[in-house]
């Protein structure tokens, strides 16, 4: 895994209460103490910033205002797979768990409903 996420998830892991993580001086401090609702509504704006952002790129805005979009959304994702002991290795290992399997085989190879 990249340096700089392992970095920024030992951080925010460092940013659990139960670590003396800092309400008053930090921010995914004051997140994880406003709550599992608190995280979510961060993700759910930012998916929605993330989504503003592409059709102002595609209207002819600067593409790296999809850049910045993106890494709020990645950045809150990763406080939320810490709130439930989840790492970004562990999404990355799924990812390589599905490399070169199309997308179109895997959803008709699953058990009919
Ligand atoms: N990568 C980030 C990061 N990305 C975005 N943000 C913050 O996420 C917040 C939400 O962004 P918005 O644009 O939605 O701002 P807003 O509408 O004012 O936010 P809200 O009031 O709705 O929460 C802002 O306060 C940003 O500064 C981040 N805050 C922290 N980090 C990383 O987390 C580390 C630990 O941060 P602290 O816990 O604050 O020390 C930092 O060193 C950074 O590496």
């Amino acid at each position: 895994m990249s340096n700089s996420l392992e970095r920024l998830a030992a951080v925010i892991e460092s940013r659990k209460p139960e670590h003396g993580g800092d309400p008053e001086t930090s921010y995914v401090a004051r997140l994880f103490a406003k709550g599992d609702d608190a995280i979510l509504k961060k993700i759910g704006e930012e998916a929605v910033e993330t989504v503003m952002a592409a059709k102002d790129v595609r209207a002819g805005a600067d593409p790296s205002k999809l850049l910045y979009e993106t890494a709020d959304l990645w950045f809150h994702s990763m406080v939320l797979l810490a709130r439930f002991d989840l790492t970004p290795q562990q999404v990355i290992d799924e990812l390589a768990r599905r490399e070169g399997v199309s997308g179109i085989e895997e959803k008709a190879a699953r058990p009919q409903e």
